[in-house]
């Protein structure tokens, strides 16, 4: 499998150094030259197999020869041994149509671990008998940071900076990445904005100088490896749920767009695929994308959902890319005068491809609080709020009879306690795997929002590449 850049100039790279570069040098984003697809009869074949087992099927295409079936395996089964439900991610019925995928049962408590377990073995195996080092620079609205700091924390040959916005995040979520006190792991609070620390994050990547010297890798979601992980879970759930036979919708709680990215790579590749569901909070870009064409940023708010407190939603360039005929160059255009002027229109090719299979929603404080209180008194859930905004959008979404709705729930309810015992009067509490969280001793850095002040830092701490 051959991986291309969105923006067209960047060298086609395989599976390994795909996932090692994590951005790509012309700025633009690494997906598949090409999708893989499974036949009706491939998708019926999964029926019965473990979540380990449909991991292997559905990302072999994409690792291609980087690692051996039987490799993929044994660190998938390594990965998915440290969730805490031997189903990994359990299907929970709410009433007739509606389910949840819960995907919350990994170390740290949210979707981002089915991936990025897996991606930590995956830098292990590749810098495994090498002199390589990797210097990981990521931004966290509260999940993706914790995920990947215990996924990365004390292993060789890797240092992790990740930078939050400060207060901007829940207690636990910080509490998750701060209280990690391993050589290797550096947390830095930005003043600023999610976005801020994502476009601090892609500057430093651009940075040709800079990510040379320090070999500069990801575990946001701009890295390949996070989606293909996530792509699974849609396979999982659709087929226990009737596919290939049966159509599915999924209802996608969203902020940077890997996880609904993940389910339209699902779709094209041949998995049945009734409607995503593009459920935003009042940060609203995308709702506004796909319902008018215009990809605008607004100013960001906080909300209950902070990890979905996010208005340049980074994967959306994939989407537009693989809908606009794959043409880089007129991509690169269109992202350059998005980067300038905060502003794009989408193209009717890109307008219409999304509308074929994407609705959006966006869901107030209102919605998500009676969501909430829905899955707690209809259903017996006590939901986290980002659960709630997929809820809420899929509650009130129009499918055919008998398709069956499944939102997402990226999150247990215990990292965002204070907002769900608002909502629902019921405090969820921690497992008791993260019990003693708000005993640890914390360690940050809290600088400025500035590309100076965050290289300065990392540069006094970082190990050059060999
Ligand atoms: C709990 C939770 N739900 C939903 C999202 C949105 O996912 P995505 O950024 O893949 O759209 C995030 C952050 O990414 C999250 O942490
Ligand atoms: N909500 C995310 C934001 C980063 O998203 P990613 O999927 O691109 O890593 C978070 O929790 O940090």
């Amino acid at each position: 499998m051959r991986y291309i850049s969105t923006r067209g100039s960047a060298p086609v790279l395989d599976f390994e150094a795909a996932t090692l570069a994590g951005l790509a040098s012309d700025g633009g984003l690494y997906l598949p030259d090409a999708w893989p697809t499974m036949t009706r009869d491939e998708i019926a074949a999964l029926a019965g197999l473990s979540y380990v087992d449909t991991a292997v099927a559905v990302m072999a295409p994409f690792v291609g020869d980087a690692m051996t079936r039987e490799e993929l395996k044994a660190l998938c089964d390594q990965a998915y041994g440290r969730f805490s439900h031997a189903a990994v991610v359990p299907l929970v019925q709410l009433d007739h149509d509606q389910w949840l995928l819960e995907l919350f049962h990994g170390p740290t408590l949210a979707f981002k671990d089915v991936a990025l377990q897996l991606l930590g073995l995956f830098f292990e195996r590749f810098l495994a008998g090498t002199d390589k080092r990797l210097t990981i620079v990521g931004a966290t609205s509260g999940d993706t940071g914790s995920a990947a700091i215990d996924a990365v924390a004390g292993r060789e040959g890797i240092d992790i900076f990740m930078l939050h916005p400060v207060g901007r995040i829940s207690d636990v979520q910080r509490r998750q990445m701060t209280t990690v006190l391993s050589p290797n792991v550096y947390n830095i609070a930005i003043e600023g904005s999610f976005d801020d620390a994502q476009a601090l994050v892609k500057a430093m990547f651009n940075d040709r100088a800079f990510s040379t010297k320090f070999a500069l890798s990801a575990v946001n979601s701009i890295n390949w490896a996070r989606l293909m992980a996530q792509v699974v879970y849609f396979f999982y759930a659709a087929v226990r749920l009737g596919a290939p036979d049966r159509e599915v919708a999924f209802a996608v709680p969203t902020g940077n767009f890997g996880d609904v990215f993940a389910g339209y790579v699902a779709a094209r590749m041949g998995l049945p695929v009734a409607k995503l569901v593009v459920a935003t909070n009042v940060n609203d870009i995308l709702h506004r994308a796909l319902s008018t064409g215009d990809y605008s940023k607004g100013g960001v708010q906080q909300t209950p959902t902070p990890s979905m407190d996010i208005q340049v939603s980074s994967n959306f360039e994939r989407l537009l890319f693989d809908l606009g005929d794959r043409d880089g160059a007129a991509l690169a255009t269109q992202m350059a005068g998005f980067e300038s002027s905060g502003a794009m229109r989408l193209t009717n090719a890109q307008s219409e491809g999304a509308a074929a299979l994407f609705q959006s929603d966006r869901v107030d404080l209102d919605d998500m609080t009676l969501a909430m209180r829905w899955a707690h008194e209809h259903a017996g859930q006590v939901i986290d709020p980002h659960t709630a905004i997929g809820l809420a959008a899929a509650l009130r979404l129009d499918v055919p009879a008998g398709v069956p709705i499944v939102t997402l729930a990226t999150a247990h309810p215990a990292k965002f306690g204070d907002a769900v015992e608002r909502a629902t009067g019921v405090r969820p509490s921690l497992p008791t795997r993260v019990g003693d969280l708000f005993d640890r001793e914390e360690r940050y850095a809290t600088l400025p929002a500035t590309f100076d002040a965050i290289t300065a830092y990392i540069t006094e701490r970082a190990r050059p590449s060999a």
